[in-house]
């Protein structure tokens, strides 16, 4: 710029000196000759009287005077004539290049003008060249004085307006092409560079907030990318490495000095060959097999076992201009879970044998090789006697660790080849293979029932049982596997129906028992809505004085074709089908309401027994059953009693004590029926509201014969006095036993040999006959002593 500018600077001082100087040749030329004309104007004026009269010595003291002047050279006096008279300065012969200037003379006399001569100035520019230069000389100095200035001027002008801000711009531009520079460049100037200055900042400053933007994103990715579960890594299009994560590294245990941009992915796959991540395979040909994927630009998915045992999936997603990314997840958890997901599917949780689902399938398996091998397959279904009983009594904690344990003896003592199962609750299946014959099947199951006859300790507490086991033979008791295990289901419930704790080889005949309890399923729903059901009345007699002073009701079921039926053939099934509760509900409700009828014609006043069945128990209704029934039939308090067995308190205690305290409130006694025969325990005894208890038929059969039954009545007689509980005595059928019994203090006797459970009608005429005309059966009544005696 400034060596642009000054040449034109000096161009231009130089046509304006050229200009001035030829403006000053001028001035100065007319002065000259303006000053030689004044001269010779008045020396002509001057010079008119000495002309007229010549005279001499004035006119060349005058021509003396002008010749004094420097610029004048020469000047002469002329006559008229043109004679010189007069001369001064340089001769002829010297005024060459002179300038020349006349003026006529004239004297004037008598208003008459007289040309007297010619006064002639010869004069040279020379003074005014000498003036010229000196002044040109002057102004060159001076114009080089003012280029000077006007250089500096310029020169500082340029640097403060022009190389200041450029050098700044220039500056920033350097600063932020490094990224380095995020300022403003400082100039305010409202010229052009301003205005450039003023763009360019604004220009930086977009830029920053976009580069701002950029590296939060760039934080935020790189964040997210070190942060997330999954290996990422990317290839260019040549397939070396550009970006990763530190999953990546982790996951795959790759070295940091591997793991750099630019490493090529054939030397990775050769690390991971080399290190066996990919298992005993030709390093060369994996490489070019997953180099030619990579390049295939398709994505694909794979799974990748590492030697660790951490299973990977890799996915490759292709990259628009070449190249891939891949992303890695561990999916060892997944797998696991879904691991675990297909064995539960199809094994049981508690036991961890297969379930219904996988024996069936085995079953099939089985089958099938058996047909084409010829070989014998046999089912046996095994089911624990009473379990329902122990965990009632001792909890589900109890009955899921009696059930583990059976689980791993049944695993134990069958073959490898065989298969255990547990098909629900206590009931298990095996699959016995290659039987040669029916006794490899007997041995089985006896080692089944004695291996399950052993105590199962649980919890501390040592619980005997025993199981039956059914039996089916393919293909003679079924074609298929669900046959198979329903026909081994049946003939276990024959075992059990014909004393447990043995097995059964399945029969045809078994089905109609099964058909037969269906049937009585069905009509049982139609016997409560058509009123086939009756209660019989069984008289309970006060032991001493054999007076009745209660009942128990027993229902019984008037079936259309079947005629009378005994609650041991549908009491079972009610319970099993949900029946129970309505039944129970309205055997309450029929029992107080006829207790309440006898009351009210002038029965004497009995209380009334009602059994209630382990279910009836648990429902949740039952305080409320029992409120309602006694507020309609209007019953008073302490002539309900509730018949339950022990094992209906061994289940959830808790519970059951505060039910039997609400039943207590409405004035309902507790009765323990069959006592003895289950886990009877003193301190149930104590802890439940209970108002008596019922020695079991089992043991008054025998009272005379064995003494240990004898034994225990004795026990069980005193248990209860001493806890102030009354003793009801059931199946008395012989004087024996009521004389026993009575001497022993028994408090109620219940028997055939008062009285078989009898329908109403019969039990009014029986109770009336009784108090008021029967005979004691028992002991006589001891006479009180005679006075006299
Ligand atoms: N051999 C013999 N047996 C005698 C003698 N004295 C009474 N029995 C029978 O013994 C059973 C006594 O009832 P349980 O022990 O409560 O046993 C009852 C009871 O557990 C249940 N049961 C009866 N009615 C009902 C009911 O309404 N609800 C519920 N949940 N169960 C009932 O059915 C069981 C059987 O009832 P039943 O067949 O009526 O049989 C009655 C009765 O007929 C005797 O001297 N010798």
């Amino acid at each position: 710029m400034l060596f642009i500018a000054l040449p034109l600077v000096a161009l231009c001082c130089l046509i304006l000196f050229v200009i001035f100087g030829y403006a000053s040749y001028i001035v100065l030329r007319d002065d000259l000759n303006e000053k030689i004309e004044q001269t010779a104007d008045i020396n002509a004026r001057v010079l008119a009287t000495p002309f007229w009269y010549l005279d001499v010595d004035n006119i060349e003291s005058a021509l003396n005077a002008m010749s004094r002047d420097r610029d004048i050279v020469a000047v002469r006096a002329l006559g008229a004539d043109g004679t010189e008279f007069a001369r001064t300065g340089a001769s002829q012969g010297d005024l060459g290049d002179t300038l020349r200037l006349s003026r006529r003379v004239y004297f004037e006399r008598n208003n008459v003008r007289h040309d007297v001569g010619e006064l002639v100035i010869y004069f040279t520019e020379e003074r005014v060249r000498e003036l010229l230069w000196r002044r040109i000389l002057i102004d060159l100095i001076l114009f080089g004085l003012l280029i000077a200035v006007v250089t500096a001027s310029l020169l500082i002008a340029n640097r403060r307006s022009i190389k200041e801000p450029l050098s700044r711009l220039l500056h920033s531009i350097r600063m932020t092409k490094h990224g380095r520079l995020r300022r403003p460049v400082e100039w305010n100037s409202v010229d052009e560079l301003g205005l450039l200055i003023r763009e360019y900042n604004e220009m930086v400053a977009l830029q920053g907030q976009a580069q701002e933007e950029a590296q939060r994103k760039q934080a935020l990715l790189e964040a997210t990318l070190h942060n997330i579960g999954q290996g990422i890594c990317l290839f260019d299009q040549d397939l070396n490495l550009m970006v990763w994560n530190e999953r990546y590294i982790e996951l795959l245990n790759l070295p940091r000095d591997l793991v750099k941009e630019g490493t090529p992915l054939s030397d990775i796959l050769r690390f991971n060959g080399e290190r066996g991540e990919y298992g005993e395979v030709s390093i060369p040909a994996l490489i070019s097999d997953r180099v030619a994927i990579a390049r295939r630009r398709e994505p694909y998915r794979m799974e990748r076992t590492r030697p660790n045992g951490r299973v990977v999936q890799v996915d490759h997603n292709p990259m628009p201009g070449g190249g891939y990314v891949a992303t890695y997840t561990d999916i060892t958890e997944r797998k696991q879970t879904e691991a675990r997901m297909r064995h539960l599917a199809v094994h049981d949780v508690l036991t961890s044998l297969p379930n219904r689902t996988l024996f069936l399938d085995r079953l099939r398996q089985a089958l099938l090789s058996a047909r084409r091998f010829q070989r014998g397959v046999t089912v046996l279904f095994v089911d624990l006697d009473r379990f329902k009983d122990i965990n009632d009594h001792f909890g589900h904690d109890v009955g899921d660790l009696m059930i583990q344990e059976m689980g791993q003896r049944l695993s134990r003592i069958i073959r490898d080849s065989d298969t255990a199962a547990r098909l629900g609750g206590d009931e298990f299946a095996i699959i016995q293979t290659d039987v040669q014959n029916i006794e490899d099947t007997i041995v089985l199951a006896q080692r089944i029932i004695d291996e399950l006859a052993q105590p199962f300790d649980c919890r501390g507490i040592r619980l005997h049982s025993t199981a039956s086991v059914g039996i089916t033979l393919f293909p003679e008791d079924g074609e298929n596997p669900e046959q198979l295990v329903k026909n081994a289901d049946m003939a276990m419930y024959a075992a059990k129906a014909e004393g447990r704790n043995n097995y059964r080889f399945f029969l045809p005949s078994m089905h109609e028992r099964v058909k037969e309890r269906k049937t009585i399923e069905e009509d049982l729903r139609n016997a409560l809505e058509h009123d086939q059901l009756e209660l019989f009345y069984q008289p309970k007699v006060d032991c001493l004085t054999e007076q009745v002073v209660g009942a128990e009701a027993l229902v019984r079921w008037k079936h259309p074709e079947r005629g009378m039926i005994l609650p041991g053939e549908f009491i079972s099934v009610a319970e099993e089908c949900g029946l129970i509760n309505k039944l129970g509900a309205w055997v309450l409700r029929e029992a107080c309401r006829q207790t309440q009828i006898w009351r009210e014609n002038g029965m004497p006043d009995l209380r009334m027994a009602v059994n209630l069945s382990p279910a009836q128990f648990q429902d949740v209704e039952l305080v409320r059953t029992v409120t309602q029934t006694l507020e309609t039939t209007k019953l008073p308090e302490g002539t309900l009693e509730l018949e339950i067995t022990e094992s209906i308190l061994m289940n959830n205690p808790e519970k059951a004590v505060s039910t039997l305290k609400e039943l207590k409130k409405l004035g309902v006694g507790i009765a323990i029926d069959d006592f003895g025969t289950g886990y009877s325990s003193l301190n149930y005894l104590k802890r439940f509201p209970v108002t008596s208890i019922k020695i079991d038929r089992s043991f008054v059969n025998d009272i005379n014969v064995d003494p240990d039954d004898k034994a225990i009545v004795d026990a069980v007689i005193g248990l209860g006095h001493s806890l102030h509980l009354d003793v009801v005595a059931e199946g008395v059928e012989e004087v024996e036993q009521l004389q026993y019994l009575q001497n022993k203090g028994c408090d109620f006797i219940q028997g055939f040999l008062f009285s078989k459970p009898l329908p109403v009608p019969v039990f009014e005429k029986w109770v009336k006959d009784r108090n008021e005309n029967q005979p004691r059966l028992g002991n006589p009544v001891a006479e009180p002593a005679d006075s006299n005696d």
